[in-house]
């Protein structure tokens, strides 16, 4: 108790061993999802670098205001990335254990079965939905509703559903407009047992005791990293600069150790060995930087740099996937958004109160609770979903894989010029879910301290502007559905419903953003598919058998679905494939 109470267990660089069983590099979604499951094993001798912190304050847990967009952006990285010729975007990440789960939007969403078939199909061995299911399993404490069986009950990572009555006004018209469009209400997105295209009410990684479920809180809380503390070392505030690869007498590769240093500019450098493996999670923008760093990659990229090759492979920083959409804003009645508790004053204070003395209220609902998913070719020309045959009902096939989503966000910006401060607003947010546009992640400079080039290079393929646009006019024909139904709504920021091809091209090109699912620049596929691959389907790395990727990164294509649960999914498994290589 205090003031007896243990502070959490974090390590300077200097407190650290010579050497460790296992490194883990990047203590993020993933990174603290694999050292949870070594450290229970209790044999091995497991190091986490994370570059962030391990700070658990209230504002860095409560659902509102731990997302980036409404935090202190203390656990955030963002950088400017190029979308296309002359215009860039901002990426984000997170930092600190937890890594982008303590920052993220919170939607829990598998992905359909027919996501992981098409892994499957594609000849990655053990990656299908029914080998990822009980990962996913694994990792859920759904804790409400109970009557929802096909999820994980018993899992670290509490995960709920949306509240039975919609929190905002606006979320029931939408639903009823979706309905009448063909959509029809489903209750959760995640049961495999339904088809892929409606209208999805989205469960959310929150806990029962009314704060955010991180892989930091769900996986490595204070309790189990004190009670491992002997064999876990949590080193935290500290960049990897280099996973140190060397030539064995054999011939082969391997990775023998990281080079650490203290965040801080300026710090000295340690290298720590590994004894049997080193991870990299360092996510999908930072993972192809630090393989680059350590001269694995392309040999021109790495030439041009100015670092050493030590491993050529093509694939590393290749292939960047993204969901890219582009968010419009509209007028509602101020009291069916969540608007109002910026408007409204005594209303703010009002929910501050309720959530820290009950944990209920505006504070604790999240903005976005349904989602459309579809395909464009489920829709007829009125944008109406056609009846669909039973073939396409079924979710387990890759056809059937949905290629738009049209989110739904309870809340604008009421800083938008002209706002009319009397009305409260919504965004929609159609987006591309199936991208062929691929991009890259080059290193800038042989600094590790210095940011990667991020190229999305979205729309560089023609079919994602075509699926744009319809996603675009698919959100309009949305609106207009309420509209017609007598719901009081009106553009703040949108294209016009009869928008030409070029008209909407114009609002699409100057408002397209990120959604911050970035994927697939380490992926798992062979070192010469078509889209060069970098690890194999145990995630080591091509030629380096002792040397792993496990995040986003590694998908082979970026599922259909918001990544934290897919990328957790990942990481279950990946652990159960180091433990059985240990054996
Ligand atoms: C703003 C935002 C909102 C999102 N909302 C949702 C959502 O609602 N639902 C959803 O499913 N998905 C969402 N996502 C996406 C999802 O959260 C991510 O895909 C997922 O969390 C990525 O996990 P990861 O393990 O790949 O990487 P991360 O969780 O980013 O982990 C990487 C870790 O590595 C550390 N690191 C990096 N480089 C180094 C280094 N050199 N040395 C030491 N440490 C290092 C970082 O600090 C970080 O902690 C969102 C993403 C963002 C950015």
């Amino acid at each position: 108790m205090w003031p007896f109470e243990s502070s959490y267990p974090q390590r300077r660089p200097s407190e650290l061993q010579a050497e460790y069983d296992y490194i883990i590099v990047g203590g993020g979604t993933a990174g603290c999802v694999l050292a949870r499951r070594l450290a229970e094993e209790r044999k091995w001798s497991v190091l986490v670098v994370e570059r962030g912190d391990a700070r658990d304050g209230w504002l860095d847990k409560s659902p509102l205001f731990s997302t980036y967009q409404f935090s202190d952006k203390k656990h955030g990285v963002s950088l400017q990335a190029r979308m296309w010729e002359g215009k860039k975007v901002e990426v984000l990440g997170g930092k600190g254990l937890g890594g982008t789960s303590r920052i993220n939007g919170m939607q829990w969403t598998r992905g359909v079965p027919g996501d992981y078939n098409a892994w499957g199909e594609s000849g990655r061995e053990g990656w299908s939905y029914d080998t990822l299911k009980p990962y996913f399993e694994r990792a859920e404490g759904h804790w409400n509703p109970a009557t929802l069986t096909h999820y994980g009950r018993n899992g670290p990572l509490q995960v709920e559903a949306p509240p039975q009555e919609y929190r905002w006004g606006v979320t029931r018209e939408i639903v009823d407009a979706s309905e009448q469009m063909g959509f029809a209400l489903c209750n959760d997105v995640n049961d495999a047992k339904l088809p892929s295209s409606g209208c999805f009410l989205l469960h959310l990684s929150t806990s029962e005791d009314n704060y955010r479920s991180s892989t930091f809180r769900a996986y490595l809380p204070k309790a189990f990293a004190l009670a491992h503390r002997e064999k876990l070392h949590l080193c935290t505030n500290t960049v990897t600069r280099k996973v140190e690869v060397e030539k064995t007498a054999s011939g082969t590769l391997k990775a023998t150790g990281v080079i650490i240093q203290d965040a801080k500019p300026g710090s000295s450098t340690r290298f720590i060995a590994a004894r049997k493996e080193v991870i990299v999670c360092c996510g999908a923008l930072t993972s192809p930087k630090l393989l680059l760093l350590s001269g694995i990659g392309p040999a021109k990229h790495l030439q041009e740099i100015g670092i050493p090759v030590v491993h050529e492979l093509e694939g590393v920083g290749s292939n960047l996937q993204d969901h890219m959409g582009t968010p419009m804003s509209f007028y509602a009645p101020i009291w069916d958004t969540w608007v109002a508790l910026f408007l409204k004053p005594w209303w703010l204070i009002w929910q501050v109160l309720r959530y820290l003395i009950f944990g209920v209220g505006w504070l604790r609902d999240y903005y976005m609770e349904t989602s459309i998913y579809t395909r464009a070719d489920y829709l007829d020309e009125n944008m109406d979903q056609k009846q669909l045959t039973e073939k396409q009902r079924d979710a387990t096939l890759p056809e059937n894989i949905p290629d738009i989503e049209i989110m739904f966000g309870a809340v604008c910006d009421i800083m938008h010029p002209g706002y009319d401060k009397t009305k409260g607003g919504y965004n929609l947010l159609p987006t591309v879910l199936r991208p062929q546009s691929r991009g890259t992640v080059r290193l800038s400079s042989s600094d590790p301290l210095d940011p990667p080039v991020v190229d999305l290079n979205y729309l560089s393929a023609p079919a994602d502007r075509v699926t744009l646009r319809t996603a675009a006019r698919l959100a309009l024909r949305l609106v207009a559905t309420m509209d017609a139904r007598g719901y009081a709504t009106s553009p703040i920021r949108a294209p016009a419903l009869d928008a030409s091809d070029a008209e909407l091209d114009a609002f699409l090109d100057a408002d397209t953003q990120s959604f911050f699912h970035y994927s697939s620049t380490c992926r798992m596929a062979p070192r010469d598919a078509r889209e060069p691959g970098v690890v194999d389907d145990a995630l080591r790395v091509h030629g380096v058998p002792n040397l792993r990727v496990c995040d986003a990164s590694v998908f082979p294509q970026i599922p259909a679905a918001h990544t934290q649960a897919p990328v957790i999914a990942v990481a279950e498994r990946c652990a159960d494939i180091v433990k059985a290589a240990a054996k």
